[in-house]
């Protein structure tokens, strides 16, 4: 499936959707809890509704009704089914993987065409350290693990995804010996596991930080059931902030920002660098001159950012110069890879390096057709650029369903000529 984008002045104000990161943890500690969890301001997207479906096939009883989910569970985790389907969620299969091999049943665990190319080796090897029998198909889903994980000693490689560590802390407390985990070099998108602690501890969990992101102790533990509250999402927004640089006028953003922490909140700070500055109040408005500063942006710990960021070159001095993001070639696609080809259509001047991008604004603007490759953060980065150059065609529009459903209603609602 196509859109015709064309130019576009947003006007108006949107609100960011809630944070997926967020919402997949809480209905994972949720069901993972003994007792009734009601956790607000849930993300309901392809992606979280993969997590609602593994969590109740391990066992827990789930209502959605809006944005409020509803969580019953006995704590324990009893698969009801032998196979776990992710779809198209990296973090659903990470973390489903390590909970799943706390069970003594051979449990399956695959996704879509695009899930089935993204690495698990790290979580298998880290998991048969912990008394699991694992396999893959060359490293990578369809996986099977057979627990029951007894916990111990791991040790795990930081440099693919921060998700496999994640994984392992979530399912820590529930092994009978805990765990005790070093990473080995430097871990890559280290924020979500802050966001991974702070959402245990919400669930009575404690994790001991032996060595801020190289080693962590988690004892063997309850969690307790609670209520949480899923605040925006810097990821999703980072793209709203990019079309109010290129498209707004007048533009601003209702978000509920919390005090959870984001790794993406960096948006702010790499926007500010770039020459735009950031008003937040009861509404986020930016303010934008009419050519940003470029500069050099280290994303490791923001691999979300890379598509929000790479389209502020269509009105740049200066280069944006992206680097140190090499992982952001494991997400739904190889994300450096597409920016570079699908950008140069529109006259992008692009450089593609290993661990990302050098991009220069555009001699003369060219209309094209960008293919998104059904990666729902490409296609809307893409969407926006084509709203900026005009008369563009975007693939896969379907893909946003993944994180953000309401982004083309939410986007024609501000003035964004987008026909799908
Ligand atoms: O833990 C999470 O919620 C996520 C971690 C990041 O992945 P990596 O840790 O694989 O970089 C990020 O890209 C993804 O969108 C969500
Ligand atoms: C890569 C992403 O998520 P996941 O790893 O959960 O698929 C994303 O949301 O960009």
């Amino acid at each position: 499936m196509k859109c015709k984008v064309d130019k576009s002045i947003l006007t108006g104000t949107i609100t960011c959707p809630p944070n997926k990161s967020y919402s997949h943890r809480a209905i994972f500690l949720a069901a993972m809890s003994d007792g009734k969890s009601t956790l607000r301001n849930v993300l309901l997207s392809r992606d979280t509704l993969a997590t609602v479906n593994a969590c109740k096939t391990f066992g827990a009883k789930i209502e959605i009704n809006d944005s409020m989910v509803t969580v019953e569970s006995n704590g324990r985790i009893d698969p009801q089914t032998l196979e776990i389907d992710a779809s198209n969620s990296g973090t659903t299969i990470r973390i489903s993987t390590a909970i799943a091999s706390l069970s003594d049943k051979t449990i399956t665990l695959t996704g879509d065409a695009s899930l089935k190319k993204r690495p698990m080796g790290p979580l298998l090897d880290a998991l048969k350290q912990l008394g699991v029998q694992c396999t893959s198909t060359d490293g990578k889903p369809p996986v099977t693990v057979k627990g029951r994980a007894d916990g111990g000693s791991t040790h795990i490689s930081g440099s693919i995804s921060s998700q496999f560590i994640s994984a392992l802390l979530i399912s820590g407390p529930k092994m009978k010996n805990g765990i005790t985990l070093e990473i080995e070099g430097n871990l890559v998108s280290k924020p979500y596991l802050d966001s991974t602690i702070s959402t245990m501890k919400k669930f009575g969990a404690t994790v001991d930080t032996i060595s801020p992101y190289k080693k962590y102790k988690v004892s063997n533990q309850e969690y307790k059931a609670t209520d949480f509250v899923v605040p925006s999402d810097f990821s999703s927004m980072a793209l709203l902030l990019s079309a109010a640089v290129l498209l707004g006028e007048g533009m601003s953003i209702n978000a509920s920002l919390g005090d959870l922490p984001q790794g993406d909140r960096e948006i702010l700070s790499y926007l500010e660098k770039l020459g735009v500055k950031i008003n937040i109040g009861e509404k986020i408005t930016v303010d934008s001159p009419k050519l940003l500063n470029g500069g050099k942006f280290d994303l490791s710990n923001n691999p979300d950012l890379l598509p929000p960021m790479a389209i502020l070159a269509l009105k740049t001095s200066k280069p944006i110069e992206i680097y140190n993001v090499k992982h952001a070639r494991f997400k739904e696609t190889d994300r450096i890879a597409i920016l570079a080809k699908e950008l140069t259509k529109i006259g992008v001047i692009v450089t593609e390096n290993e661990d990302g991008l050098v991009l220069e604004s555009p001699k003369v603007l060219k209309s094209a057709e960008l293919e998104s490759s059904e990666d729902h953060r490409l296609f809307m980065a893409f969407s926006i650029a084509g709203m900026f150059v005009g008369n563009c065609t975007i693939t896969d529009p379907d893909s946003v369903d993944v994180s953000y459903p309401t982004f083309v209603e939410d986007m024609k609602k501000i003035g964004a000529n987008i026909t799908v």
